[in-house]
């Protein structure tokens, strides 16, 4: 499980390790773990190579300034780009100077003139210390021009405890209405002291480096397959992602004494006449993530059978049979009778999953999903952008993960907004990021596997943040290796959920 903290968390724990250690101290072990993944990532030798530093008015700066002069006693060029002349960090600055290291005082109206991006262009590594922790996006202007005339070079480029450009608490990147924000497009991050949650949104590649100021990372999951260990370790921290080896903890292989009423029955409504794929996608995706029994109910039985001969079908949940849970919506229409249908399982006590166009019901017709949060019943949605705002047309998607935990929190239901990083947030505000998967997983039909997954993962009795956070995670997987296979499409998802759970 990776841990993540808000940037609250992170000073908190910063003050106690500023106290007892001070603050240069800190600032060494930081800006010392910069160069280390500097100069790892560069072709040795070093020396003959130049690092280029993007220096704001902050600690942040400090960082640059002083990985720059370790850098620099390496062998390498270094040259510092400051922001802000008269606020660039006095003892990191002095210690560049020391060592031999170019310093730039940038024109405020005009930081990226040609000598400049020259000078980026040329650079082996390009290192951001414009904003780290204080960050409140978008980029000033200053700013912004000189991250965007960095980001055009093909150097290595590495930033100091966030790209600046990101919001640490959220991963937003400005206002929707502000034109395209511009962040520093790192090739690494590496951060201190405890993974922000904005890095689990915004960044890719991180290195989190240790350097004793640790926020208490709350009760550790304990390995045993204890879902509700792993829950309440993910409730104490701002938000988690998930790894294989969690995966190898929350979907433990059936024991000794499992037969396929103990794993799980999920029933699927899905598909209609205009789309009978949806309901064989979503069922294929419950089948192959569990080995309990999935039951399917709705119009498609025949052609669900015909693909899947281990699922048991009905023409409705009303004679569908005992489940533990519902995944209604994938390619269900939207007519008056699928309305009913819909109305007809949210009735019910068993979880219930509501995807595609089940979501675009909930939309016209709120009260079914506030009647069931009024009586304890669990909702899971799984909306896509268009769905989520034709469920919570008030909430805006420039801040996801805000908008997330506030539609969860609003309604009642878990919320799962489909994206480049999946996000899940729970009404209590436990918050799982995805980090796995692929853009293929962008084609037609991904999105019912999906459903079908996470259902399977409902029924087996995971709660739902780690059902959907799990069934998320192992989609992503599955979609990497479809697209390492040289396949593609939403069916191929099918043969690779198995081996994406190493
Ligand atoms: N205090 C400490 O002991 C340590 C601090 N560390 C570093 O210090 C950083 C935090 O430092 P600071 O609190 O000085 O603040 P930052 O360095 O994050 O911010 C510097 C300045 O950036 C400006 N800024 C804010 N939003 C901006 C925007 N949208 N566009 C342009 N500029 C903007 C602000 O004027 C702020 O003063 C951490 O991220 C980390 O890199 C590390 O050295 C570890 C130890
Ligand atoms: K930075």
């Amino acid at each position: 499980m990776i841990t993540a903290y808000t940037a609250a968390q992170i000073r908190a724990a910063e003050r106690v390790a500023i106290d007892r250690d001070g603050d240069a101290t800190l600032m060494r072990r930081a800006s010392t773990a910069v160069a280390s993944v500097v100069a790892e990532r560069l072709p040795h030798p070093l020396p003959g190579r130049s690092a280029v530093l993007l220096v704001g008015a902050g600690n942040n700066g400090g960082d640059a300034l002083w990985a720059g002069a370790f850098l620099r006693r390496r062998g390498l060029a270094v040259t510092a780009l400051l922001l802000q002349p008269d606020r660039a960090h006095p003892a990191g600055l002095a210690a560049l100077r020391r060592a031999g290291g170019r310093v730039l005082a940038l024109d405020p109206g005009d930081p990226a003139p040609a000598p400049v991006r020259a000078l980026l262009t040329s650079a082996d590594a390009v290192i951001d210390g414009i904003v780290g922790l204080a960050a409140r996006p978008p980029l000033r202007p200053g700013a912004a021009a000189l991250v965007a005339a960095a980001n055009t070079s093909p150097a290595l480029k590495v930033a100091v405890d966030l790209p600046s450009g990101i919001d640490p608490d959220t991963g937003a990147t400005g206002p929707a209405d502000d034109g395209d924000p511009v962040v520093f497009a790192a090739d690494v991050t590496v951060t201190f002291g405890g993974v922000k949650t904005g890095l689990l949104l915004a960044a890719d590649a991180m290195v989190s480096v240790g350097i004793g100021m640790e926020p208490d990372p709350g009760p550790a999951p304990d390995g045993t397959g204890s879902a509700e260990r792993f829950a309440a370790a993910a409730a104490a921290v701002d938000a988690i992602a998930l790894t294989d080896a969690d995966l190898r903890v929350l979907l433990p292989d059936p024991g000794a004494g499992a037969d396929k009423f103990t794993d799980g029955l999920v029933g699927i409504v899905a598909g209609s006449p205009g789309y009978p794929g949806a309901a064989v996608l979503c069922t294929g995706g419950a089948v192959r993530t569990r080995p309990g029994m999935v039951r399917y109910a709705g119009a498609q039985a025949t052609a669900v059978v015909a693909r899947w001969p281990e699922v048991v079908a009905a023409a409705d949940p009303s004679v569908a049979g005992r489940v533990q849970a519902w995944v209604i919506g994938p390619g269900m229409g939207t007519d008056a009778a699928a309305g009913e249908l819909l109305a007809d399982v949210l009735r019910r006590d068993e979880p219930v999953l509501v995807d595609a166009d089940g979501l675009t019901l909930l939309g016209e017709h709120p009260q079914w999903l506030s009647e069931r949060t009024a009586r304890g019943a669990v909702t899971l949605l799984t909306p896509h952008d268009r769905e989520f705002t034709r469920v919570f047309p008030d909430l805006p998607l420039d801040d996801r993960l805000t908008a997330t935990r506030t539609a969860a929190r609003r309604s009642g239901a878990t919320v799962l907004l489909k994206g480049h990083r999946t996000i899940v947030a729970d009404p209590h505000g436990t918050t799982v990021v995805n980090r796995s998967g692929s853009s293929w997983l962008a084609t037609a039909g991904s999105g019912d596997v999906l459903s079908g997954v996470i259902g399977s993962l409902l029924a087996a009795g995971l709660p739902p943040v780690l059902a959907a956070g799990a069934g998320a995670f192992l989609h992503g997987r599955a979609g990497e290796r479809v697209h390492a296979a040289g396949e593609a499409g939403a069916q191929a998802l099918w043969s690779h959920l198995r081996a994406a759970r190493v």
